[in-house]
């Protein structure tokens, strides 16, 4: 954080400085002028003074590239590590399309630290600046009058921010119905009526529509409106003090000083709507970012002895009247093989996230003996599953290595074979390296459920718990798979109806 703030000065020194020097330069050379001693010396001052100019901008725009660059890494990692720890219910709840939506306001932050702050704390340094030269120049009223027009560019900021605010969460409501609708989009092709297919869709777009026009008037009001406005009421005081009689230096000077502050009110505008951005893009993933910046040890050393004990755990949805799971005791020791039954909705599969620690016990306790994240790993159901659109090596050594060693690569082939995947490897052109995936090789569901178990043994959990992963295969595969399991596993638990 030290790193980041002394960058932050030196921008703002770096800054102050270009600025200061470009005023300075011009005021040698129009001082000269207008004293006629418009020397040979005075020109090269003023040549020199400019040049240094330069390279205080060449240094400001090495500055604040370090500045986004360190800035952006930070965020990034933070967001990764915030979304590694979101629970998996309310990601559910919310919607992935709704959330990645979310994610990708990252980019308008990142603007933020290259461009909207800097570039408003710039033109907070150059309106400084221009207040001093328009009194030089125009008489201490005029300083008054900036005052308003800082005033209205906070208002404008205002209703930019409220109505870009609206748009946001439109457009995020928007993008997570079509990505809930491309998922969906084969269920839909064969079971919705075509004729109400896109039901709705029309006055969605036509809400998001007037809500981006009525953004865009608010930014025109701020970054058009607010500086323009600003350089036809000083061309005005211009007039005036060339009709009131002015001498000619003075004449000059205001003439400096109104387009100086055009420029700083220009750049405060965009800046201050760079902020605008920055704020509603923090109000989305603001909620996505821990608060603390502890890292877990990458070397923790897994225990050899896992045990597990429940008790009374229980969980309860939100909203629902009643309680998912009822509370039990439970106790999991290394090495045991269990098999958990019962009927439809009796709450294995919460049982199974209350185990891996994908959610919380509602009541009750839940002791392990181990800290380390992947301790016991959880295989969800086939349909809470996913195969990602690559090949076939990446999908079962995904949370082991990617990219492989040859020894990785060497497993995930031994492994697929032992559980009954060998078959299909020998059918796919490319074995390993096939894609598969949604658009890639499609698998039937029991080879889909041999991915997943290929997956979770590849990753050498001490505690495995197996969610329906046998339910669609033949009797055969599933005595094959089955004792591939248990052959891989120290400690098994197979959730089945
Ligand atoms: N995200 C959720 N929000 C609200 N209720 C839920 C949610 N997930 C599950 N439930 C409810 O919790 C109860 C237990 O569900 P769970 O999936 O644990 O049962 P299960 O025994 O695994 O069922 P099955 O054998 O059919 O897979 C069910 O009544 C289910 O409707």
């Amino acid at each position: 954080m030290t790193r980041l703030v002394a960058l932050l000065a030196a921008v703002l020194v770096a800054h102050a400085g270009q600025y200061g020097l470009f005023l300075y330069s011009w005021i040698i050379l129009g001082g000269a002028t207008f004293a006629g001693e418009l020397t040979g010396t005075v020109i090269a001052a003023w040549a020199v003074t400019m040049a240094a100019g330069l390279g205080c901008r060449a240094v400001t725009s090495h500055l604040q590239s370090a500045l986004a660059v360190i800035a952006g890494a930070r965020l990034r990692r933070r967001l990764l590590r915030g979304a590694l720890g979101l629970d998996p219910a309310a990601v559910r709840r919310e919607g992935t399309g709704h959330l990645l939506g979310r994610v990708l306001e990252t980019e308008s932050l990142e603007d933020l630290a290259t461009g909207g702050a800097l570039r408003g704390l710039a033109a907070a340094v150059e309106l400084v600046l221009a207040a001093v030269l328009l009194t030089t120049a125009l008489g201490p009223a005029v300083p008054v009058l900036l005052t308003g027009w800082l005033v209205a560019a906070a208002v404008a900021t205002a209703r930019y921010t409220r109505r870009r605010m609206a748009w946001t969460t439109a457009r995020l409501a928007l993008g997570n119905d079509l990505a809930e609708k491309i998922a969906g989009h084969r269920t839909r092709a064969v079971q919705q009526d075509p004729e109400h297919r896109h039901d709705g869709e029309r006055a969605a777009l036509d809400a998001y529509t007037s809500l981006a026009a009525s953004m865009d008037r608010g930014l025109t009001v701020l970054t058009v409106l607010i500086p323009r406005g600003w350089a036809l009421t000083g061309t005005a005081l211009l007039a005036a003090s060339v009709a009131a009689g002015a001498a000619a230096p003075a004449r000059a000077a205001g003439a400096l000083a109104v387009m100086f502050t055009y420029g700083a009110m220009a750049h405060l505008s965009t800046g201050l709507a760079g902020l605008a951005d920055a704020r509603c893009a923090w109000a989305q993933l603001g909620p996505l970012l821990p608060v603390t910046t502890n890292e877990p040890p990458a070397d923790a050393a897994v225990p050899e002895t896992v045990t597990i004990k429940a008790n009374g755990v229980g969980f309860h949805y939100p909203g629902r009247a009643h309680a998912a799971l009822p509370p039990i005791d439970l106790r999991i020791d290394a090495g045991d093989r269990l098999v958990l039954e019962g009927p439809s909705g009796s709450g294995k599969s919460t049982l199974a996230a209350l185990l891996a620690g994908t959610l919380e016990p509602t009541t009750g306790r839940l002791h392990l003996t181990s800290t380390t994240p992947g301790t016991v790993l959880a295989v969800p159901q086939a349909d809470h599953n996913h195969l990602l659109l690559g090949p076939l090596a990446m999908n079962v050594l995904l949370g082991r290595a990617w990219p492989p060693e040859p020894a990785d690569l060497r497993s995930a082939e031994e492994v697929c074979r032992a559980i009954g995947l060998g078959d299909l490897l020998d059918r796919m052109p490319a074995g390993m390296a096939q894609i598969i995936g949604e658009t890639g090789w499609r698998l039937s569901e029991g080879e889909r459920s041999l991915v997943f178990l290929a997956r979770a043994l590849l990753q050498g959990a001490p505690v495995l718990i197996l969610d329906e992963t046998f339910g669609a295969l033949d009797p055969h595969t599933l005595d094959t798979a089955l004792n591939a399991a248990l052959d891989r596993t120290s400690t098994l638990v197979v959730v089945r109806h």
